[in-house]
Parts: structure tokens; C-alpha cells; sequence
């Protein structure tokens, strides 16, 4: 037999069971006892889809309630200072330290210590997705002790019933990397001795009817140092050694081991689950290079995305491998599924055809049951399903919708012309600022202005076909002009139209392109109790008609001051949405690129004379694995270029980031060539500065200045302390005044006191520089 499992299963539940329970858990409408129920019953409904899809391991411990990193900092007593002394030293970790580390408070009871504000620990990426964990803070002096007894319950209630289960645990090696030091640097593998003792408890306890453990280790797939390489072998040499009973599968995924091969293979666990879904090549030579007596799990079913698998072609791949291995081969989808939707039963809104092509968290668990009978039974055995799978590949395949003939000639025709604007930056600055005639450190905003209730009401009405699309346009237009006027009271300088109509960035352009589909039920979980609803791109990408011409050209009516075109950006679509994976990524960004090209040249022909192309996920597409990431940067930097090449030289392209470090692709940025960029600082300001006095931006730029992630409204004094800093390093030529990001997530009267701030200090600083320079 070959044994099927699975690394872990979506938390959420289908209908977002748990987000609702802990959301209202955090409101004070749910006790932690009826929060834990909730917890339990969500559990089991899960278990049972795994059963029902006939899998034979299910996971636990891969749970959560907010995220499985903060959960092995709890497993491990992490927990920072500010957080509470008493916890260092005995008490366990309960639900209330544990969200206050998550999120600065837990529920919301008046007066008590778990409603009190403190600085909630860091969030950031898992690996290359668009989950975020928080990150643990360790101490160089940092003990460790088994503070939670989570994987040891959620084993014991998966046992109770009845469940052959494999409890998760996030390997000792993968948690010292992911965390970062709290206060001065140290070498964070010098705690791997104090962390061990702790997963030995785990192993001791854990009950011995779960006879695999787990232990996810996904950074084999990064290029490690050696030395981090050398401490897998004697860690899990050291866990070999005193586990008693219990057999540990070491998990990687994401990509391939490539130089860490010979250090896993040397390693004394009892099997090895590798990804050959990113990684198909390795497959080969991992089954060659892993002793015959240790278990292969073989990742054979995209765990990060929505289209079914080629199960023919799989088991073309695979059966020597069974040939070899026997009942040492197992079978699991690449990944834990906690990136893909979970049940496409409940699509009742997509098309049937489109339907067949797709396959979330349950179908995935029942390909690769189908996969397994075949390799016990033969072929023949799933002869049935087999066969409606091979068909529904090949309608795909062949289908028209996923091919336009035009948009493929188009691309054929893409010169490198088109991917510069038609003259550099010198020649664009001089024509800009005769068209433009801005002041010396103009203020701006990055696009979005509060989504108020109002606003929301008015599209869940439309949607819902409670008003007229007249009614909602005038309803926009209302919102639009309101927000024009509060700028030019405000003073600002470059406007916006503010984004009302925009649910969300990818979403709006999505559903105005051809080539996506958009799901009923395809939630995944972005961080502790948010979800995202990726579009999901099925075919060739065109724009049918322009996307946002006429909101733009309507807002600009409304002033003499130039208003502000807001695109999203080719990468940024594509990395928040799930992709087709029957061509590479570059051809897919590159149609998006070609659509967006059309709407700079209709916005510029519409009178529109600042155009901003937002690229905040750029910097997390780039790939793991170093030798990798020159391939990406350049045609994620072509994409945008492809986009914005059309403009005319007094036609001023911006660009946005926001969430993440830019310090390792900054010559990418500038490669860019916008001719402004608005960027994240204010969080990370002094590692954006350092970058700056490296590298000499070469473009006009504005570092937020208003920290918009939080309710805080910056002070005169901040801010101009702020701009201050950045004028050290960037000419105040080509400074820029902004915030950090958009302001849909935040209140009018935060929003108004801190853009006063803002224009106040652009004001004084004028004042400075005109009296310095005479
Ligand atoms: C995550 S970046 C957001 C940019 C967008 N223009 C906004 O202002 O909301
Ligand atoms: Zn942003």
C-alpha cells in the first residue's frame, strides 16, 4: 500500500468558521471556553474531510489560532519581556499572552491586562507566500521550556476519534532561523542546544499511537550556510537518539534541496517528504541519494495553487519510484494545503468548464488517494477516475479560453523599445515640470482614502442589485468629489480620486480583464484572522475596454491640480492571485503589462498627467533560491517597464511599495526607472536611510512619512525629523512628502490631523530651504 497524508489542512474552515469565532472571542462575544469549543468542532469537521477524501494520516497540530509560528513559541516559553515576567519562568502560555503577542491585545475586557495596548511582536513572509507569521524574538541569554501543551492535546483529541494521526511541528532549525534577535545581533544557532531538550519533551510525551511526527524543516530549500547545514545533521541525529517509539518525517517544501541533499540523506530520521511539484527535477535524485530503508514522501500535488494535477503524467513520473521503494514511497500533496481554498464544492457560481479544471484542498487530498490506488492496485483499479481526470486536463489544455490568438501575436511583437519611455530622466524631469509646475517637496497620497461605511453599503447594495449602476457611479462620484475637496483644503499638491469604487487593488482590475475568474468560497488565510480571495487567471489576459479612464478623468474635472492616475502593477496582480501553470509566469506579467499599457495611454489621452503603477508585491516574488532571483527581477522590472514605456516624457510615472525591506533589490527599483516612487519607511526607517547613503536613487522618491498601519497620527515634530533624515541623503529636489500606503484602513479624523501635519511641515521646510538657498 501506498500511505497517502497530508502536511496540514487549511484552518479557516470552509465558510470561515474560526476567523468569526476568534474575531468575536477578541470582541468579548465569545469566552475562551466557547472560543476553545469552536476550536475543537472546526478540528474535527477538518479531520473528516480527510477522512472522507480516504486519506490515511491526517495532521494535527497544524491548527491554529492565529498562526503555527507564534504556536511554537509558545510550545517553546517565547516570550518577550514587555509581555509579562511572571511567563519567563513556569506558567504556561495562555490564549490571552498568546494574542497579545499577536496582535497587542486580546479581548477586549475594560481595565483587564489582556485588553491593555502593547507593541504586538513582528510580522512577516512565510517563505515566498502570502501568509505571514509572526516572528519569534529571541535573547542570546534565551531560555526555553515546553510552555504549551497544544500538539500534545490536538494528538491526544485526534486519537480520541479515532484517527490514525501525524502530529506537525515546526522543526527546531526552520524556528531559529525565522526568528529575529530581540536587541543586538548574536548567532541565533547557538541556541539550538537549549531548544532541543524542549522537542525531546514533546517527543517524550506525545502519545505513542501517533507513530509519525512531523517536523516541517522548509529551509532545506534555501541556499544555507554550512554551518546551519552541519547543525541539521547533529540535531536530528540528537532527537533520533532519545525518542522513544515515534518515527519523524522531515518535511521540506517549496523547492528543491539541491546542496543540502547530501546532509538530509546522511540524516537518521525515518523519511523524508520532499516538494516535486516546485521542484520536479529532484525527484530523481532524491530517491537515489535516500537510503532504501527510509520512507519517501513524494509531494506530487500543488499545495500552493487551484488546477488540478495531471495525474496521468504523475504517475508516469512515480511508478519506478514505487517499483524501487515499495511501501517506503508515500504520497501528499506538496505542501501543507493551508494555501489553497479548501472545498471547490461550494463554487456554485463557477462554470462547469472552468469548474473541471480546478481542484482545492479536498479534491487535492482525493487526487492523490487516486494516485495511490494506482500505484497499489494498478491503473486499472481507478480506471474511471483516471480517465475523467485525463479528459478534463486535456479540455484544458485545448480549450479556446485560455488562448487568444491576439494577445499572443501581441506579445510576439514586444520590442525592448517598448520597455523604455522615449527619453531618460533628465529630459522627462524638464518637460514634467513645465507641465507640471509642482512645488520643491511636493506632498501627496498613495491613492486610497478611508473606505467609509457609506461607501462599503453602497457597493454590497449594487452587488447585490439594491441599486442601479447609475445610482452607484453617482454615489462614487459623490464620495470622489468630497475627497477632492478635503485635499484642496488640506493643500496637498498631486491629487488622488481617493479609490472608492475599489474593493480591492487586484480584484477591481480582475474582474475588468479577460482571463480571470473570481471564486464564491476561495478563502486563504494571509494572517491570524484575514483572509484574501485570490482572482484566479485562467487564460490569456486582455482589456476589453479602459478600467479606470473615466473616475480619473471625472476627479481631474473636479481641479487644476494634476491628478493622479492609480494603476495596480503587472507583478503585483500576478503574485496576488493564483496563476495558470501551463505557461511561465513572465508571459502571464507581460499580457497584464500589454493591458495596463492601454490604460496609461487612454489616462494620458484623457488629459491625465501623473500616473501611478503600484508594485507593492515586487519584493516578495522574488524567488528563494539566490541563483534564481537576476532571472525574476528582470522581468518583473520589464513587466512594469512594458507598462509604463508608453507614457510621454511630461507625463510623470510613479510607482508604490509598501510592506517589505527593499534594501537587497534596490537597483531593481531603480531599474524601475519611474520617474517618483513612494515607499514604505517609517516602520523600517533607519534600514531605508542606510540603503540611501549606499545607493544613490537615481529618480525622485518619497519615504512615507506616516506610519498609516497604525491609528497614530505622526506629530509636526516626527515628521519633519523624518524628512529631515531622508534630506540628508536624497537632494530635496527629488524629495517627495507622502505616507507609507494607502488610507482606506483608516478614520477621517486620524487621516485629516496627520495630512495637516504633513502639509504643515512641507510648508515650514520651503520656507527653510528658500531662506537657506538665498
Ligand atoms: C498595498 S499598496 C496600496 C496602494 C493603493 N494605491 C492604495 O492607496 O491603497
Ligand atoms: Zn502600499
Amino acid at each position: 500500500m501506498v500511505r497517502t497524508h497530508a502536511l496540514g489542512f487549511p484552518r479557516f474552515g470552509a465558510h470561515r468558521e474560526l476567523k468569526q469565532a476568534v474575531e468575536r472571542f477578541w470582541k468579548g462575544d465569545l469566552s475562551a471556553d466557547e472560543l476553545l469549543q469552536a476550536g475543537k468542532s472546526i478540528r474535527a469537521a477538518h479531520w473528516q474531510l480527510q477522512r472522507q477524501a480516504g486519506v490515511d494520516l491526517v495532521a494535527a497540530n497544524d491548527f491554529s489560532y492565529y498562526d503555527h509560528v507564534l504556536d511554537a513559541s509558545a510550545m517553546l516559553g517565547v516570550v518577550p519581556k514587555r509581555f509579562g515576567a511572571e511567563l519567563r519562568d513556569g506558567r504556561s502560555v495562555t490564549l490571552d499572552d498568546y494574542f497579545r503577542m499577536a496582535r497587542g491585545r486580546s479581548q477586549a475586557k475594560s481595565g483587564s491586562a489582556a485588553a491593555a495596548d502593547v507593541q504586538p511582536c513582528e510580522m512577516t513572509k512565510w517563505f515566498d507566500t502570502n501568509y505571514h507569521y509572526i516572528v519569534p524574538e529571541l535573547e542570546e541569554s534565551q531560555t526555553f521550556r515546553l510552555a504549551s501543551t497544544k500538539v500534545l492535546d490536538e494528538t491526544a483529541e485526534a486519537l480520541q476519534l479515532g484517527y490514525q494521526v501525524k502530529p506537525v511541528l515546526l522543526g527546531p532549525l526552520t524556528y531559529l532561523w525565522l526568528s529575529k534577535p530581540c536587541g543586538a545581533e548574536f548567532d541565533r544557532l547557538s541556541l539550538l542546544p537549549r531548544v532541543l531538550p524542549v522537542y525531546e519533551e514533546v517527543l517524550r510525551k506525545l502519545d505513542a499511537r501517533a507513530e509519525w511526527v512531523q517536523l516541517d524543516e522548509p529551509i532545506l530549500v534555501l541556499d544555507l550556510p554550512p554551518a546551519w547545514r552541519a547543525a541539521f545533521s547533529d540535531a536530528y541525529r540528537h532527537l533520533d537518539s532519545v525518542k522513544r517509539g515515534h518515527k519523524i518525517l522531515l518535511a521540506t517544501y517549496f523547492g528543491a534541496i539541491d546542496q543540502n541533499l547530501d546532509t538530509v540523506a546522511g540524516m537518521p530520521v525515518d523519511g523524508l517528504h520532499v516538494d516535486v511539484v516546485r521542484a520536479p527535477q529532484q525527484l530523481s535524485e532524491v530517491d537515489a541519494a535516500l537510503p532504501a530503508h527510509q520512507v519517501l514522501s513524494l509531494g506530487v500535488v500543488d499545495g500552493r495553487n487551484v488546477w488540478r494535477t495531471d495525474l496521468q503524467a504523475v504517475l508516469t513520473a512515480i511508478e519506478p519510484v514505487r517499483a524501487r521503494r515499495g511501501e517506503r514511497l508515500w504520497l501528499a500533496p506538496s505542501c501543507s494545503l493551508l494555501h489553497a481554498p479548501v472545498d471547490l464544492s461550494l463554487e456554485t457560481a463557477l462554470d462547469a468548464e472552468l469548474r473541471s479544471w480546478l481542484a482545492f484542498s479536498v479534491q487535492k487530498l482525493e487526487e492523490v488517494v487516486v494516485l495511490s490506488r494506482a500505484l497499489t492496485h494498478g491503473r486499472e483499479a481507478v480506471a474511471a477516475p483516471l480517465e475523467e481526470n485525463a479528459q478534463a486536463v486535456a479540455l484544458r489544455c485545448k480549450s479556446p479560453r485560455t488562448c487568444n490568438p491576439q494577445v499572443r501575436a501581441r506579445l510576439d511583437g514586444v520590442t525592448d523599445a517598448m520597455k523604455a519611455r522615449p527619453g531618460p530622466y533628465a529630459e522627462r524631469r524638464q518637460a514634467q515640470r513645465e507641465s507640471l509646475r509642482l512645488p520643491l517637496l511636493p506632498t501627496t497620497t498613495i491613492g486610497s482614502f478611508p473606505q467609509t461605511a457609506e461607501i462599503r453599503a453602497a457597493r454590497r447594495q449594487f452587488r447585490a442589485g439594491k441599486i442601479t449602476r447609475q445610482q452607484y457611479v453617482e454615489a462614487m462620484r459623490g464620495e470622489i468629489e468630497r475627497v477632492v475637496k478635503r485635499q484642496t483644503e488640506l493643500g496637498l499638491d498631486v491629487l488622488v480620486h481617493g479609490e472608492p469604487e475599489r474593493n480591492d487593488m487586484v480584484e477591481y482590475f480582475g474582474e475588468l480583464l479577460d482571463g480571470f475568474a473570481f471564486t464564491q468560497h476561495g478563502w486563504v488565510q494571509s494572517y491570524g484572522s484575514r483572509g484574501v480571495k485570490p482572482p484566479i487567471i485562467y487564460g490569456d489576459v486582455s482589456r476589453p475596454a479602459a478600467m479606470t479612464v473615466e473616475w480619473s478623468r471625472f476627479a481631474q474635472s473636479l481641479t487644476d491640480r494634476p491628478m493622479k492616475g492609480m494603476l495596480t502593477g503587472p507583478v503585483t496582480v500576478l503574485q496576488w492571485s493564483f496563476v495558470r501553470d501551463d505557461q511561465p509566469r513572465a508571459h502571464t506579467a507581460f499580457q497584464i503589462a500589454l493591458a495596463l499599457r492601454d490604460e496609461v495611454a487612454d489616462l494620458e489621452r484623457a488629459g491625465i498627467r501623473v500616473i501611478q503603477i503600484d508594485e507593492p508585491a515586487l519584493r516578495e516574488g522574488v524567488p528563494l533560491k539566490v541563483r534564481e532571483r537576476d532571472a525574476y527581477l528582470q522581468w518583473a522590472v520589464d513587466a512594469f517597464r512594458l507598462a509604463a514605456g508608453v507614457a510621454a516624457n511630461a507625463t510623470q510615472i510613479h510607482t508604490h511599495m509598501c510592506y517589505a525591506e527593499f534594501n537587497d533589490i534596490i537597483e531593481a527599483i531603480a531599474a524601475l526607472d519611474a520617474d517618483a516612487i513612494s515607499i514604505e519607511s517609517s516602520r523600517s526607517r533607519m534600514e531605508l536611510l542606510e540603503v540611501f547613503q549606499r545607493f544613490e536613487y537615481p529618480n525622485e522618491i518619497g519615504p512615507g512619512v506616516y506610519d498609516i498601519h497604525s491609528p497614530r497620527v505622526p506629530s509636526v515634530e516626527e515628521i519633519t525629523a523624518l524628512v529631515r533624515a531622508a534630506a540628508r541623503y536624497i537632494p530635496a529636489e527629488r524629495l517627495w512628502i507622502n505616507p507609507d500606503c494607502g488610507l482606506k484602513t483608516r478614520g477621517w479624523p486620524e487621516v485629516n490631523q496627520a495630512l495637516t501635519n504633513m502639509v504643515t511641515v512641507a510648508k515650514q521646510m520651503r520656507e527653510e530651504l528658500k531662506s537657506s538657498q538665498a
